[in-house]
């Protein structure tokens, strides 16, 4: 048996991203099918737990005093009170290495860092009640297809009648912890930008004018990447995000940080790439529809639309792809989408895709490139009045 993992970790060591998937889900499956009954309740009835003891292990700190000097006594890390180390150890948050003595694993290392952690939150704090009252609030519509933003489970789960952008925006903390989750949240994973031509599709590009605008961009992570990756990137590289996200966005040398809602007229035209990750699947259609209507009406026959985003396939979706997909739907009323349901979303909005890159094999993550059926200017416009900080319209359309 040792031989065996031996075996099975050294081929992980060598593995491409797409290969050890493929290892953990082969060991995921096979180790469902040797299941007991009382294993698979264990492994079922238990999984709440598993996510507070890990919430309340970073409440402690424990994980980074781990992280940091390993082994430690219950005695040492008796500044956790309260935290149950046993549990952790026991579905291998730390590795318990002797009588009361516990070390760090690769497991406490990704729970010490702190986009991790925020991820622990987020789940824990904005999702965790949303699907406490998922069955509930199922079982009330009859088990219908959620497509209003406003009435979907967030809203009776935290007592709220505003769609989820509007209600974390009024919650700074949680604001700041989902926004910290989303700069981590794709870390270590393949990028769009292994598989996009940037520097072929812009090597002629005019450096005055903006080469590249993240509409929704979050703290600008993605333009930091796109910089570090294309340091000679001719054009201005802008970040667009709520007024929250954009107060605590990086600091990127040539990036620039701009408050813009994506439900109003984008005020800088003709970009070369307009890019959205993972925005349209947090809204049904008929609000991507005006996202899309806007975006479009600033195109010029030059710009490209990236809509980074998963592309599901129609059957076999991976699991990990499945449960964000219903994440989605509890708090958003919105889907991961199939490509037939992206391919029609953007005929609606009047867009022609040109291409769909695919970079990772999980998620299905892809970058859909699309253009305007009918483009409205011809040519970028002046400069004038893009660099300046836009005033922020107070009230944000969900
Ligand atoms: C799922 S996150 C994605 C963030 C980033 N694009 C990424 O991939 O990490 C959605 C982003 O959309 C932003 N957002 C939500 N509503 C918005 C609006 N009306 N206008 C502009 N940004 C908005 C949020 O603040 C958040 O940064």
């Amino acid at each position: 048996m040792d031989s065996l993992f031996s075996q099975v970790r050294a081929s992980a060591s060598k593995a491409n991203e797409a290969e050890r998937k493929k290892i953990i889900d082969g060991l995921r499956d096979l180790a469902f099918s040797i299941e007991s009954p009382e294993d698979t309740m264990q492994r079922i009835m238990f999984q709440h737990l598993q996510i507070a003891g890990a919430r309340i292990a970073i409440d402690l700190n424990l994980f980074n005093m781990l992280a940091t000097s390993s082994p430690l006594t219950t005695r040492q890390l008796a500044q956790a009170k309260g935290a149950n180390e046993a549990l952790m150890a026991s579905v291998g948050m730390i590795k318990e290495t002797g009588q009361d003595t516990f070390a760090a694993t690769n497991i406490t290392q990704t729970l010490a860092t702190p986009g991790w952690q925020a991820g622990v939150r987020h789940y824990f704090d904005n999702c965790g009640p949303v699907f406490q009252k998922l069955p509930e609030f199922l079982a009330k519509t009859k088990y219908q297809a959620i497509t209003d933003n406003a009435k979907c489970v967030l809203q009776p789960a935290f007592n709220i009648n505003v769609p989820a952008f509007i209600w974390l925006q009024q919650n700074p903390a949680r604001f700041a912890t989902f926004q910290q989750y989303m700069m981590q949240q794709r870390e270590g994973m393949p990028t769009w930008l292994t598989v996009y031509p940037v520097s072929r599709e812009t090597k002629e590009w005019d450096p005055d004018r903006p080469v590249f605008v993240d509409v929704g961009g979050g703290l600008g992570h993605q333009c930091a990447a796109l910089k570090a990756k294309y340091p000679d990137l001719r054009g201005r590289v802008i970040v667009q995000d709520l007024p929250n996200a954009i107060e605590a966005a990086l600091s990127t040398p040539g990036v620039q940080n701009m408050v813009h809602d994506f439900f109003s007229p984008q005020p800088v035209k003709g970009a070369k790439y307009y890019y959205m990750r993972n925005i349209l699947h947090d809204y049904p259609d008929d609000k991507c529809l005006v996202i899309l209507k806007y975006l479009i009406a600033a195109m010029s026959k030059e710009s490209v639309l990236l809509i980074d985003d998963m592309v599901l396939p129609n059957s076999k979706v991976h699991w990990q792809a499945a449960q964000l997909d219903i994440t989605l739907m509890a708090s958003l009323a919105s889907v991961e989408r199939t490509k037939a349901q992206w391919l029609t979303l953007l005929d609606r909005a009047g867009l022609k895709v040109v291409n769909i890159y695919t970079y990772t094999v999980s998620l299905q993550d892809s970058i859909i490139a699309a253009v305007p059926k009918q483009v409205s200017i011809s040519k970028a416009l002046p400069d004038k009045g893009e660099t300046k900080k836009l005033d922020y319209q107070s009230k944000v359309r969900p």
